[in-house]
C-alpha cells in the first residue's frame, strides 16, 4: 500500500448480529487529495463499509486505517480531522439553520464561522429558518455544511446529493471538486452514476459485500464492450452478414457487443454500402459506466475484476 494513503482498507469484513455478512473482504486505498466513489446496488454494503471507516463500528475482520489510525480504537485522534455526512443527519428540528450550525461549531475545534459554512452550501438566505421548515434538499446541504465545519482533511459523504434538484446537485459537485482541489481527501457513496463519472478520480463498484470492479471511471468503462444495434430489412437474412458479425443476429434484430467498435462498425457499414442494405434503427455506442454497473448488478459476485490494483497517484 502507498505511504500517503489517507484511507487504507484490507480484507475488511462486517457481520451483523444476525449473522449476515454485509462486508465480505473489501480492500482499497485512497490517496491524499483523491476523490474515491463507492458505488453499488441497493444493500451492497456501502454504508456498512463507510461506517467502519468513520469509526462508528468495529470491523468483524480485516484492517482499516484513516490518517494512519484505527478509526474505532483511536477515534479521538482521527475524529477531529474527519468530516462526516451521514445518509440521514439528525439535528433538532426546532432550531434555526444558523443556531444548528452554531451549536455544532461549539463542539468543533477551529470551526469555520457560521456565515462561511452557510455560504459554502448556499444556505445563507435560509439561516433564520427553522430546520423542520427546510426542504429535503436544503437539509442535505445543511448536513454538508456541518460536515465541513472543522475544515476536515478527509471527508465522508454518504449519498450527498440524494433529494437535491439538478441545480443543487451541480452546486454540490462544484463545492466537492473545490474541496478536493484544495487537498481534501473525499470518499463518496452515490447512486448517481453520472456523479461518480464526473467527480471521481477512482471508483469501486460493490455488489453483495464485495468490490466487483475498481479503477478510474475510464478504466472501469473500458472493461465493458461497446454495442452496435440495428434491424435488417425483411428481405435480407442474417446469413448474409459478414461472417464475423453473424453470430450477433437474433432474427432481424442484431446486437453486436465488441471491444473494437470502430473496426466492427466500419466493417458493417462497408458491407451495408456494398450490399445496398439499409440498416434500420442503427445505433452504435461506447460502453458507459451505467453499462458496467448494470452488468455487475445482473451478474453474481463470483468473479472479481481488478483493472487497477496499484494506485497510479
Ligand atoms: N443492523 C443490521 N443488521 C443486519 N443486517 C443489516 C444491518 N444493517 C444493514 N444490514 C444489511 O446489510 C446489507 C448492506 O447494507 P448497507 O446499508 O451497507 O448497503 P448499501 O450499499 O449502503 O445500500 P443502499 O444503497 O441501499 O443504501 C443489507 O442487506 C442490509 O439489509
Amino acid at each position: 500500500m502507498m505511504n500517503d494513503a489517507v484511507i487504507e482498507v484490507e480484507e475488511l469484513r462486517r457481520a451483523y448480529a444476525d449473522g449476515f455478512t454485509a462486508v465480505d473482504g473489501v480492500s482499497f486505498s485512497v490517496a491524499r487529495g483523491e476523490l474515491f466513489a463507492l458505488l453499488g446496488t441497493n444493500g451492497a454494503g456501502k454504508t456498512s463499509t463507510v461506517e467502519l471507516l468513520e469509526g462508528l463500528a468495529r470491523p468483524s475482520g480485516g484492517m482499516v486505517r484513516v490518517l494512519g489510525h484505527d478509526p474505532y480504537t483511536e477515534r479521538r485522534s482521527v475524529r477531529p480531522r474527519m468530516g462526516v455526512m451521514l445518509q440521514e443527519g439528525g439535528f433538532p428540528s426546532d432550531l434555526t439553520v444558523a443556531e444548528t450550525v452554531r451549536m455544532c461549531a461549539g463542539c468543533t475545534s477551529g470551526a469555520r464561522p457560521t456565515r462561511e459554512a452557510l455560504d459554502l452550501v448556499g444556505l445563507t438566505e435560509r439561516s433564520g429558518v427553522r430546520v423542520k421548515q427546510l426542504s429535503g434538499g436544503e437539509k442535505r446541504r445543511l448536513d454538508l455544511a456541518l460536515a465541513l465545519l472543522g475544515r476536515p482533511e478527509v471527508l465522508f459523504l454518504d449519498e450527498p446529493t440524494t433529494g437535491l434538484d439538478a441545480e443543487g446537485r451541480r452546486d454540490t459537485w462544484e463545492l466537492v471538486r473545490e474541496l478536493r482541489d484544495g487537498g481534501t481527501t473525499v470518499l463518496l457513496t452515490t447512486h448517481y452514476l453520472e456523479e461518480a463519472e464526473t467527480l471521481a478520480d477512482r471508483l469501486a463498484i460493490m455488489h453483495r459485500g464485495r468490490i466487483d470492479v475498481t479503477g478510474t471511471p475510464a478504466e472501469v468503462t473500458a472493461t465493458r464492450p461497446a454495442r452496435i444495434r440495428f434491424v435488417l430489412p425483411e428481405d435480407v437474412p442474417a446469413g448474409r452478414l459478414p461472417l464475423s458479425l453473424r453470430a450477433a443476429a437474433d432474427g432481424r434484430a442484431v446486437e453486436i457487443r465488441t471491444q473494437r467498435l470502430q473496426r466492427d462498425l466500419s466493417e458493417l457499414l462497408r458491407w451495408a454500402e456494398e450490399s445496398n442494405v439499409e440498416l434500420g434503427a442503427l445505433d452504435a455506442r461506447s460502453a458507459s459506466l451505467e453499462e458496467a454497473f448494470l452488468d455487475i448488478a445482473a451478474r453474481g459476485a463470483e468473479t472479481v475484476e481488478a483493472v487497477e490494483t496499484v494506485d497510479a497517484r
